[in-house]
C-alpha cells in the first residue's frame, strides 16, 4: 500500500492541484514544492480552520478505481461531519491527456477537528490515500502551507503548497477520451470486458453487441436517409419520431436500443467510465440495426451518439459552461467506426416550456434528467455540447410550436434534403 501511495504522492508532486469551491467561482490552483512561497494568502480560502484533508481512492485497476472513487464520494457525503465541506479535487499535468487524478478535499471549518476522525475511520474501511495540508501563520507574518502524506513511508517528507497559474484549458477535459466518451467500439467493449467479474450483466451486453455486429449489413450500397432526433428530455422527441415514422413509412429505432432496456437502470447507477461504455455500445448495436433497416426504408432514430457525447462531456467538464472545450476539439469528433446519420435534428424549447411538458408527462425522470432540472448550468452545458459536435453537426429545430407544426417543419426539412415522399402521397 505504502509503495502505491508513494508513487501516487510522487505523481502528485509534479502535478498542479485544482479545487473548485463552487461552480460559480474561479477554481483555486496550487502545486507542491520543496521551498515555501511568500504569496500564500489567496490559498487561505481553502483551508478552513487551517487543515485540509486530501482523500483519494487507492486502486490501480481502472474499473475498481472508478467504483471506489464513487463509493468514497458517497461515504464522505453521507457522513460529512458538522462544519466540514467536501470539495472535488483534481491533480493534473497541464495539457497532458489522461494525467488527471481525481480526489476530494475535506475542509474542516469546525474547531472540533471532526474531519480528522472521519478520514481516519475511512482508512480503516479500505484502500484510501490521505494527505494532510496545513496552513499556518509564521512569526514573520508569512502563511506557510505544507502537505504531509499520512502513509508511513512518506510521513517525513514535507512539501510546501504554493499558488499555481491557471492552465490554458480547463483540466477536466484531459481524461474524457476513453473514460467518459469512447471513439472506437473496441475501447468501450474492453471496459465492459473488465467488468464481467463484478458486473455479470456486462457479459450479456457484450453478447448482444457481438450478435448484432454479426448480423450487421456493412454493404455500402444505396441507403435510405437516416434521421436522428436529439434533445433534452421532454423536448418532444418521442412524439415527433412516432409521427415521422407514420408520415414517412420509416423504421423507428432508438439508442440505447430496446434489447438493452433491461440493463439500463443497473448501468445508470455505475460510475461514468462504466456507464458511458454501456451507452457507447448501445449506439453500436443501434448502428447495426440502422445498417440493416436503411437498406429498405428511411430510418428515424430517437437519440444516438450526440446524446452519449453531450451528456458525458457536460458531466465530466466541471464548473462553468466556458470550461467546455471549443468547437473543433477532438472530443467532439464522431467515432470513425460508427455509422454516420444523414441528418441530426436538435429539438430546442425554452426551459419553462420543457418543464411544463415534463410535469405534464408525469413519467419518472432518469437521475440525469433530475439533475437537469436542479442544475440549470448542467442543462446548459448539455445543450452547448450538443451544438459543438461536428460531422455531422445538429440542425437546431424550434420545437415549441404544436406537435403538428413541428412535424410539418421537420418533414419540410427532410423532404427538401431528400425529396422523400410522405406516406399519404405514395
Ligand atoms: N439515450 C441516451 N440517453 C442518455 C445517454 N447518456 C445519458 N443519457 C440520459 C439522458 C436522459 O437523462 C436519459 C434519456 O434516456 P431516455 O431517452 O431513455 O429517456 P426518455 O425516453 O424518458 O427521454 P427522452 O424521451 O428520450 O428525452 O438518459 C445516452 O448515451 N443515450
Ligand atoms: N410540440 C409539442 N407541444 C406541446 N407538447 C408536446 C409537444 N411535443 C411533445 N409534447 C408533450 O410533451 C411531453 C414530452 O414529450 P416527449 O415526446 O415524451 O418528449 P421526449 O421524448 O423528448 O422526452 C409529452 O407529454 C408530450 O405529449
Amino acid at each position: 500500500m505504502a509503495s502505491r501511495s508513494l508513487s501516487r504522492l510522487a505523481q502528485w508532486c509534479s502535478r498542479v492541484f485544482m479545487v473548485e469551491i463552487n461552480q460559480k467561482t474561479e477554481p483555486i490552483y496550487f502545486s507542491l514544492s520543496s521551498k515555501p512561497s511568500a504569496h500564500n494568502t489567496e490559498l487561505g480560502a481553502l483551508f478552513g480552520n487551517g487543515k485540509l484533508f486530501s482523500v483519494y481512492a487507492l486502486c490501480d485497476d481502472r474499473i475498481q478505481s472508478a467504483r471506489s472513487h464513487a463509493q468514497l464520494k458517497n461515504t464522505l457525503a453521507e457522513n460529512l461531519p458538522p462544519g466540514c465541506e467536501l470539495l472535488d479535487s483534481a491533480a493534473f499535468l497541464p495539457d497532458i491527456k489522461s494525467s488527471l487524478i481525481k480526489g476530494f478535499f475535506l475542509q474542516d471549518n469546525s474547531a472540533l477537528s471532526s474531519a480528522e476522525r472521519a478520514v481516519t475511520q475511512l482508512q480503516e474501511k479500505g484502500p484510501v490515500g490521505l494527505c494532510v495540508f496545513t496552513y499556518t501563520r509564521e512569526e514573520n507574518g508569512q502563511y506557510l502551507c505544507s502537505a504531509v502524506a499520512e502513509e508511513p513511508a512518506e510521513r517525513e517528507r514535507k512539501y510546501y503548497v504554493i499558488p499555481a497559474p491557471a492552465p490554458q484549458r480547463h483540466p477536466s477535459a484531459l481524461n474524457i477520451r476513453n473514460s467518459d466518451v469512447f471513439y472506437q467500439m473496441e475501447d468501450a467493449y474492453k471496459v465492459l470486458q473488465e467488468c464481467c467479474d463484478i458486473i455479470p450483466e456486462s457479459k450479456a451486453v457484450l453478447e448482444l453487441v457481438t450478435e448484432q455486429q454479426l448480423q450487421s449489413n456493412n454493404s455500402h450500397d444505396k441507403r435510405f436517409p437516416v434521421v436522428v432526433i436529439e434533445g433534452l428530455d421532454a423536448t418532444g422527441k418521442t412524439t415527433l419520431t412516432c409521427s415521422l415514422q407514420k408520415a414517412l413509412g420509416a423504421v423507428l429505432l432508438k439508442s440505447p436500443p430496446h434489447c438493452l432496456a433491461r440493463f439500463r437502470q443497473h448501468f445508470d447507477a455505475e460510475p461514468p467510465l462504466i456507464r458511458r461504455a454501456f451507452y457507447a455500445l448501445g449506439n453500436y448495436i443501434t448502428a447495426a440495426q440502422i445498417a440493416r433497416e436503411s437498406s429498405h426504408a428511411p430510418v428515424i432514430v430517437d437519440r444516438y451518439w450526440h446524446s452519449t457525447a453531450a451528456y458525458a462531456i457536460a458531466t465530466a467538464v466541471s464548473g462553468r459552461e466556458e470550461n467546455l472545450p471549443a468547437v473543433g476539439s477532438e472530443i467532439y469528433e464522431w467515432p470513425s467506426d460508427l455509422l454516420r446519420p444523414s441528418l441530426v435534428l436538435l429539438l430546442s424549447v425554452s426551459p419553462e416550456e420543457r418543464l411544463r411538458r415534463l410535469t405534464h408527462r408525469g413519467l419518472d425522470k432518469t437521475e440525469e434528467e433530475s439533475q437537469l432540472e436542479i442544475n440549470h448550468l448542467f442543462r446548459h452545458k448539455v445543450d452547448e455540447a450538443y451544438k459543438k459536435i461536428q460531422n455531422p453537426a445538429c440542425i437546431v429545430v424550434d420545437a415549441s410550436p404544436s406537435p403538428e407544426h413541428v412535424l410539418q417543419q421537420v418533414l419540410y426539412l427532410i423532404r427538401s434534403k431528400y425529396n422523400l415522399q410522405t406516406q399519404d402521397h405514395q
